[in-house]
């Protein structure tokens, strides 16, 4: 039985969620840049914004930062209207952001430039995150890679150990291994209770890193699901190799989609029970079977068509 107190904390966690969107939109004219968008991120989750670019993610994450107004509807931020300029200032001081483009005055050096924030929000993590990232800290930041300015960014996002961290395109420009150091990190960080909302057009990292999920596209909300969920609904991937040319017709079964029959190899998108699938390969000689979750991309072909998201800058 429910105590009245888990009652009352678990009415107070779902009014908590650290980012609330409410109808928001935003109009630039005659484009719709977010139409009408309502979403929660919970505390403690990794959240990732997919959308190919030009979706509308960078104006979501301006209008979260009370950078630019909404056209109508709102959103709260840690609680506070995003309206209400002077609380959402206070918020902000528990907020960390890394900017699609990076606002350093880029004469200064990294450290000069990590002291001007640090004396605005404070820099407990420091550090430890130098330490972990290592952008140089001597020279201009205008003579500073891609990837630097990249690892600069994030070291100032997280260095006063914000509650909430918004990332806007964090890994786009990073060697493999950088990128894979950055979401170890920041799976460390929601392990420890932190909320990461982070935008992307990269499936793959989405489908590694996040909890769940929101696609924008043109403007609207096409999806909001928890990843295995939706990698669930997108069936196995199957290849099966076999001992003797294949009769497609008779080798088909009604949940077989995407079904390609090349010579003794066919590969298809299984949507229906294991146990049912196995049973049918067993009918045939066998010389290889590889059963696998199917890509992010493949499922969202259903929301994109071909173009869009898969694999692009
Ligand atoms: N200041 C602005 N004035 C006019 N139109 C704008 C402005 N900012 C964005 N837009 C338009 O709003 C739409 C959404 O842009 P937004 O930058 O939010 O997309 P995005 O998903 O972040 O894309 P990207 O990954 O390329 O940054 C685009 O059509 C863009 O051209």
């Amino acid at each position: 039985m429910r105590t009245q107190i888990e009652d009352v904390e678990t009415e107070s966690d779902h009014d908590e969620a650290t980012i609330r969107l409410d109808s928001l939109t935003k109009r630039y004219g005659d484009v719709t840049a977010n139409d009408g968008i309502s979403f929660d991120v919970e505390a403690g989750e990794i959240f990732g914004y997919l959308g190919p670019n030009g979706a509308g993610k960078t104006t979501t994450i301006r209008l979260l930062l009370g950078l630019i107004k909404p056209t109508s509807g709102t959103a709260e931020v840690l609680g506070e209207d995003i309206r209400d300029r002077r609380a959402l200032t206070e918020a902000k001081a528990n907020v960390g952001y890394l900017p699609d483009t990076l606002g350093f005055e880029e004469r200064l050096t990294g450290r000069q430039a990590l002291d001007y924030f640090a004396r605005m929000r404070g820099d407990e993590r420091r550090d430890e995150l130098l330490e972990l990232f290592r952008p140089p800290l001597d020279k201009s930041i205008e003579t500073y890679s891609h990837g630097n300015k990249r690892m600069l960014g994030i070291v100032q996002a997280f260095m006063h150990d914000p509650d909430l961290v918004i990332l806007d395109e964090p890994t786009s420009g990073l060697d493999p291994l950088k990128q894979d150091r950055m979401h170890l990190f920041l799976e460390e960080e929601r392990d420890a209770g932190k909320t990461i909302f982070f935008s992307s057009h990269v499936l793959s990292e989405v489908q590694r890193v996040c909890d769940r999920v929101g696609i924008i596209r043109e403007g609207e909300l096409v999806a909001l699901e928890d990843i295995d969920d939706l990698l669930k609904r997108g069936g196995k991937q199957v290849r099966v190799h076999l001992a003797e040319p294949v009769d497609e017709q008779r080798f088909t079964t009604e949940e077989m989609i995407d079904v390609e029959v090349v010579d003794r190899t066919v590969r298809f998108t299984y949507t229906g029970e294991p146990a049912a699938l196995l049973e049918h390969l067993v009918q045939y000689e066998l010389e290889d079977v590889e059963i696998g979750d199917p890509q992010l991309d493949e499922i969202f072909k259903h929301y994109y068509g071909d173009d869009g998201l898969v694999g692009g800058e």
